[in-house]
């Protein structure tokens, strides 16, 4: 199942199968995934969450707000080891069940990573070279996150549904910012957004 759908290693689609695997057996507990998404979580999650890796800078220090199961982080983090590359990876997740999940991820899979279990708005600025959240929150609120944990020349990646336009005209009141939007391949419509030179207008 899914072997089709990424262009990685063996050994690398056997960590992703094994962190599918992980998220169905803790979702019941602490509904890390939407219930009808658990029909196809290899392409709504793994694949949806592999692309945003494809468009991530090669190395740097990788942060995620906001990682609840560690979507697009742990599948970031698997496909980063499977090439070798050189990040550091620290996902923000203020509850305390799915911080215990992240962590029994990353050592189940033997990944390195540092999960902080904490709210965004308390915690140090990260000082990220790379910045990614899924589900979080509206275009605007990620802005101003990475306004504080981001680095002055680093890369958000934020995947949005259809209504990504809607949220870009709202967001352009309050910041400036260069952003790219990449067409999703898991849904129409949807898009990776690639975000840098963030200010405050
Ligand atoms: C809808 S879930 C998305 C999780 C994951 N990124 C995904 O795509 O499946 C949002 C997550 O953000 C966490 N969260 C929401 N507000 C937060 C905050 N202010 N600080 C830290 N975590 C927060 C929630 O606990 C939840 O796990």
């Amino acid at each position: 199942m899914g072997s089709v759908d990424l262009d990685v290693s063996r050994e690398t689609l056997q960590k992703l199968e094994a962190y599918r695997d992980l998220i169905l057996k803790w979702t019941g507990k602490i509904n890390l995934i939407s219930k009808p998404s658990q029909e196809d979580v290899w392409e709504r999650h793994i694949v949806d969450s592999a692309q945003v890796f494809a468009h991530a800078p090669a190395s740097g220090h990788w942060v995620d707000l906001g990682s609840g199961g560690g979507l697009p982080i742990i599948v970031a983090s698997i496909m980063s080891q499977g090439v070798g590359a050189d990040h550091r990876f620290t996902m923000v997740e203020s509850d305390q069940r799915k911080a215990v999940f992240l962590r029994t991820a990353l050592r189940e899979l033997s990944l390195e990573g540092t999960v902080i279990s904490d709210r965004i708005e308390k915690i140090a600025t990260l000082e990220a070279d790379i910045l990614s959240a899924r589900a979080l929150a509206d275009l605007p609120t990620l802005l101003g996150f990475a306004s504080v944990h981001m680095k002055k020349d680093g890369t958000a990646l934020f995947p949005k549904g259809e209504g990504w336009r809607k949220e870009e005209k709202l967001a352009q009141n309050h910041w400036s910012y260069n952003c790219e939007p990449i067409s999703s391949t898991t849904h129409n419509q949807a898009v990776v957004l690639r975000i840098k030179d963030i200010s405050r207008v």
